[in-house]
């Protein structure tokens, strides 16, 4: 890794760190390779042991799923690149006028800008404290245990305060229930609301991820929050990965049994997902609309994600700025 050079302008006391997964740097299949082989050498994200999943990923896996994917990135790809890395670096920017005072950066925890680098330009700039939120509401061990594991690795010289999750958080809720209602203003009411929330396998929550117990507790806030039983909202995960059972009801089965039963119209909303990215633009917005329509359905609509609207903004810095909840 390179030693960034030092900075001569005055350090901010503190620093926010926006921490999200990571895209490809752009929607060829060399790039995707290079993101997903950084990605499914996680260990955290597939635990096989190395002699059976390596030679699977690097002959199998990663020759056959890049070209594919790469070709989903290029459908949604942005002016400014993946809408993830656009969407993301946007809200910081957003939070970062909200905050005078803070030094307020982005980081990946696969693909650029890698969160080791950021950490380690932090500390080149003089800033001692640090406060690392991921972009994560819910907590797993897929993801936010990942970003804890460079900050162990990466993060020595610096104190480093860590906000697990805000599955729960009233602002946030608030934020994405008025995302809903704004929908419904805008297009009308479709006849179910669907949340539906990024899978993991069931084998990890068997074994103590609180990730499925955080997306019930999101969506029965935001379910009160809408001033709706929790019944009236259904709750899915999607993007399945591999053969194993993941965390069901899965999105996409759950859309076409509507369908079938005679639901024309369904709004589908991703709250698990700070911004959007390939998993709701392709996956959700296009991939499964299409089988809704093809199961005969008339329109799955797309809620977006907050992305770096000021409610959002909002939101992140009020977090960024609060006693509690740091660890
Ligand atoms: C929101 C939280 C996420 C969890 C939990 C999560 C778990 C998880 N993901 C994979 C495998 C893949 N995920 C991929 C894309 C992807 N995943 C998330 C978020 C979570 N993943 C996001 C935001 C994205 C989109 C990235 C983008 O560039 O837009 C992919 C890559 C695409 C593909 O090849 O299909 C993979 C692979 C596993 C295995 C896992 C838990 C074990
Ligand atoms: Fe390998
Ligand atoms: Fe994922």
């Amino acid at each position: 890794m390179q030693t960034p050079a030092p900075d001569t302008a005055a350090p901010s006391a503190r620093a926010l760190l926006l921490v999200n997964l990571g895209t490809p740097a752009a929607p060829t299949p060399r790039a995707v390779r290079r993101y997903l082989a950084q990605f499914l050498h996680d260990y955290r994200v597939v635990q096989l042991t190395r002699w059976l999943w390596c030679p699977l990923l690097h002959f199998v896996i990663l020759p056959l799923r890049s070209p594919k994917v790469a070709h989903k990135y290029a459908e949604i790809w942005m002016e400014g690149g993946s809408p993830l890395a656009v969407h993301t670096a946007a809200l910081a920017r957003a939070v970062a006028a909200r905050l005078p005072g803070w030094e307020v950066q982005h980081a990946m925890r696969y693909g650029e800008p890698a969160l080791a680098t950021v950490l380690a330009t932090l500390r080149a700039r003089g800033v001692q404290e640090v406060r690392v939120l991921p972009l994560y509401p819910q907590y797993s061990t897929t993801t936010t245990a990942s970003v804890e594991d460079v900050l162990a690795r990466a993060g020595a010289g610096l104190q480093l305060a860590l906000r697990r999750d805000y599955h729960s958080d009233p602002g946030w809720v608030a934020a994405i229930a008025d995302s809903i209602r704004a929908h419904w203003q805008q297009h009308g009411r479709g006849e179910r609301l669907l949340l539906s929330f990024h899978g993991i396998p069931q084998r990890l929550v068997n074994q103590g991820d609180p990730y499925a117990a955080q997306c019930e507790a999101s969506t029965a806030a935001i379910a009160q929050a809408l001033g709706l039983p929790r019944d009236e909202v259904l709750l899915t995960f999607q993007s399945r990965f591999g053969r194993e059972a993941w965390l069901q009801p899965y999105t996409q089965a759950t859309l076409e049994a509507l369908a079938r039963s005679g639901v024309r119209t369904v709004d589908i909303a991703c709250p698990g997902f700070a911004v959007d990215c390939l998993e709701t633009l392709e996956e959700i917005a296009m991939q499964n609309a299409e089988a809704f329509r093809a199961a005969g359905g008339q329109a799955l609509r797309y809620i977006p994600c907050l992305n770096a609207s000021p409610a959002h903004a909002d939101v992140i810095a009020a977090l960024a700025q609060a006693e509690e909840g740091w660890q």
